[in-house]
C-alpha cells in the first residue's frame, strides 16, 4: 500500500472488509442450516408428542470455550465469545424460540444476565417477583428462568433460596455479572437539588458509603427493583435513581455519577432454572440443599464426606427451614458434577446423615 493515498488505502481496505463480510455471511448461513438439521435429528429419534431438548447448555459451554482457546486476537477472548454467543443464540432460535422469565421490569440486571447467558435471540419475559419466575417455569409457560442468587458485597438473595425450598426446579446454568451502579436523573432534576434517591435495597446497600460521603442528607427509598427506580425518576422532580446502564438507556436518564458501588469488584451471580438435567462438561458446579437436625456437630458431619472425597466447596448458606422448629437447611455449591464417582459417593453418605438431601442440579461453570 506504499505510495497509495489515504483515500485509496481506505477504499482498498473496505473492499477487503466487504469480501470478508460476504464470506462470514455465507459461513454463518451454513452454520444456521447445520443447526436446522441438528433440530431435525433431535426430533427424528423421539416418539411423536415428546418435545426434544433443543437447548444444550453443556454443548454451548464447550463451543464458547473452544472458541476462546483457538482465538489468537486481536479481539480478546471475551469479545470473541460474545460474538459466538449471539450466533449460537440465533441458531438455537431457528431450532426452537426460547422464552426466558426474569426479574423485571425491563432494564434490570437480571435481564442483562439473561441476555449474557442466552444471547439476544431469546424472548425475555419480565416478572414482578422471584417467586413468580419459579411458578412460570413450573407451569411450563416459559422454558427457563433467571434469578439472582448472591451478591459479592451483600451476600445471599434469600427470596431465591426460599423459592428453591418451595418449588422443584433444576438449576441448569449460572451467570456472573459485574454490577456497576450509576446515579441517574431525569431532565427536570438539577444535581444540587436532589432530595431523594430510589433504588432496590440491595443496590442502596452496595452504594452505602458513596451515598454517605456525597449525599448524606438525602432520603433513601427502597423500591422493588432498580429499573423501577429509574422509571420513577423519569417523571419526578428532584429525585435520583441508582441503577445500571440498561435502565439508564431504557428510560433516557442522564448519569451524574458513574460506578458508584463501594466495591469495584461488585458482582452478582444468577442461576438459570428449568426442568432439564445437564450432562457433565468436565468443568461443572453442583448445588444441593441439605436439611439437618440441630444436634451438636451436625455441620461437621455434613461437611466430612465432601472433605474426605476432596470435593471443593464454593459456597455454603444457611436458612431456617420452613418446616419444623430448629431445623436448618444448608445451600451448598461445589465444583464437579453429580455423576462424578467421588461426588456421587459423598452425596450418598450425606443422604444417610441428613433429614433430607435435594440435588438442585449440576451445570457448566459460567464461561463468560
Ligand atoms: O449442538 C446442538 O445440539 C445444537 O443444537 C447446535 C447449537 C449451536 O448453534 O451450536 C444450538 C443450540 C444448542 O443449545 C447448542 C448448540
Amino acid at each position: 500500500m506504499i505510495g497509495m493515498s489515504d483515500e485509496d488505502q481506505l477504499k482498498a481496505l473496505r473492499k477487503r472488509i466487504d469480501s470478508l463480510d460476504e464470506k462470514i455471511l455465507e459461513l454463518i448461513s451454513e452454520r444456521a442450516q447445520c443447526a436446522q438439521t441438528v433440530a431435525q435429528v433431535k426430533q427424528k429419534s423421539l416418539p411423536a408428542g415428546i418435545e426434544p431438548v433443543f437447548y444444550r447448555p453443556e454443548r454451548e459451554a464447550w463451543v464458547l470455550k473452544h472458541i476462546m482457546e483457538l482465538n489468537k486476537g486481536p479481539l480478546d477472548n471475551e469479545e470473541m465469545a460474545r460474538l459466538f454467543r449471539e450466533i449460537m443464540s440465533a441458531c438455537l432460535a431457528l431450532e426452537q424460540p426460547l422464552k426466558v422469565a426474569y426479574l423485571g421490569p425491563e432494564g434490570t440486571f437480571t435481564q442483562a444476565a439473561a441476555i449474557k447467558h442466552f444471547g439476544h435471540s431469546v424472548v425475555s419475559v419480565p416478572m414482578a417477583a422471584i417467586d413468580e419466575i419459579f411458578r412460570e417455569v413450573a407451569a411450563g409457560a416459559v422454558q427457563f428462568g433467571v434469578v439472582p442468587v448472591e451478591n459479592s458485597t451483600e451476600g445471599a438473595i434469600n427470596h431465591t433460596l426460599d423459592s428453591f425450598l418451595e418449588h422443584d426446579m433444576v438449576i441448569c446454568g449460572e451467570v456472573e455479572l459485574r454490577i456497576h451502579h450509576h446515579l441517574l436523573v431525569g431532565e427536570n432534576t438539577k444535581t444540587d437539588k436532589i432530595s431523594r434517591v430510589y433504588s432496590h435495597a440491595q443496590s442502596l446497600a452496595q452504594c452505602r458509603k458513596w451515598l454517605d460521603a456525597h449525599y448524606p442528607n438525602v432520603e433513601r427509598v427502597a423500591v422493588a427493583s432498580n429499573a423501577e427506580a429509574a422509571k420513577r425518576v423519569k417523571g419526578e422532580w428532584n429525585s435520583a435513581a441508582i441503577a445500571g446502564d440498561m435502565a439508564c438507556e431504557l428510560y433516557g436518564l442522564s448519569k451524574i455519577a458513574e460506578k458508584i458501588e463501594d466495591r469495584p469488584d461488585n458482582s452478582t451471580r444468577f442461576l438459570i432454572i428449568g426442568s432439564q438435567m445437564v450432562p457433565p462438561t468436565g468443568d461443572d458446579k453442583t448445588s444441593v440443599i441439605v436439611s439437618m437436625r440441630n444436634k451438636p456437630g451436625a455441620l461437621h458431619h455434613l461437611l466430612q464426606p465432601f472433605h474426605n472425597n476432596g470435593v471443593d466447596l464454593s459456597r455454603i448458606e444457611t436458612r431456617p427451614s420452613r418446616s419444623g422448629k430448629w431445623t436448618y437447611v444448608f445451600f451448598i455449591d461445589f465444583f464437579g458434577h453429580q455423576h462424578d464417582p467421588l461426588i456421587k459417593d459423598a452425596l450418598e453418605k450425606i443422604n444417610d446423615e441428613s433429614v433430607a438431601l435435594k440435588v438442585l442440579g449440576s451445570y457448566p461453570k459460567a464461561v463468560l
